[in-house]
């Protein structure tokens, strides 16, 4: 359990590790001193803000009780987050269920990388982490907690892996954001914002583990 908790905090640091890596030395340096950086935590172009801060603060509280509720507390949950920032959701939940209940609950991460139908459409995606309790998921409730839940194929995914990792009592789904736009007869249980979209608008959900700030952006589209 500790070790997902802190294996969640690491991840967090490598992404900034990561990052900093990422940028080259010479002339890249030289521009970025005459420019200011751009700052990807702002807006972008067309993108207005939907959810705040204390907006998403909220949902997540209120999604942790009715997770707690509908599973009369945390012995057997089982969060399991689909990076990249449904991990983040997950620990997040967890942390408000621990500060709830006193007592901590299991959380972890599933990489869906492998396991998903556009492996041959997409370009090369980067592999995400597994990371589980020693207890695995036999027996558990595990709730599948993700950031934006469209097309359900990242949920399909999701439940192939974990098919794969055993045999659950039962599995749920958590998200912050269901945009609607299902191509699967996959639905949420929990959801922090029905968000009605058009196919041609998109949803960019920023975390302060990620990009510095809590938001959730819509921008393009004709509704
Ligand atoms: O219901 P779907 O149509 O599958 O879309 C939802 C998924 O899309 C986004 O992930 P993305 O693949 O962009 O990767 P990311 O989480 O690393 O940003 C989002 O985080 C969900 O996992
Ligand atoms: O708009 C979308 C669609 C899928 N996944 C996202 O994160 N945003």
């Amino acid at each position: 359990m500790n070790g997902a908790r802190n294996q969640a905090h690491d991840d967090a640091h490598a992404g900034v590790r990561d990052h900093d890596a990422g940028h080259d030395g010479g002339r890249e340096n030289d521009a970025r001193a005459q420019a200011p950086a751009r700052d990807e935590t702002s807006p972008r172009d067309g993108e207005r803000a939907v959810l705040e801060a204390p907006d998403i603060n909220r949902a997540l509280t209120r999604i942790a009780h009715e997770i707690l509720e509908r599973a009369r507390g945390p012995e057997n949950l089982l969060l399991l987050g689909i990076p990249t920032r449904g991990t983040f959701l997950a620990r997040r939940l967890a942390d408000r269920i621990e500060q709830v209940e006193g007592r901590p609950v299991a959380f972890g991460s599933l990489d869906v990388t492998m396991y998903r139908d556009d492996l041959r459409l997409r370009p090369a995606r980067a592999l995400g982490r597994t990371d589980l309790p020693k207890e695995g998921v036999d027996g558990r409730i595990v709730v599948l907690v993700d950031d934006v839940l469209f097309s359900g194929r990242t949920v399909r995914a999701a439940l192939d892996a974990l098919n794969d990792l055993g045999r659950p009592r039962a599995v749920r789904l958590a998200v912050l954001v269901d945009r609607g736009h299902r191509e699967l007869p996959i639905r949420a249980d929990y959801v922090g914002k029905n968000l009605p979209t058009s196919r041609a608008e998109t949803v960019r959900v920023c975390l302060t583990e990620t990009d510095r700030r809590d938001a959730v952006l819509l921008r393009g589209g004709q509704r």
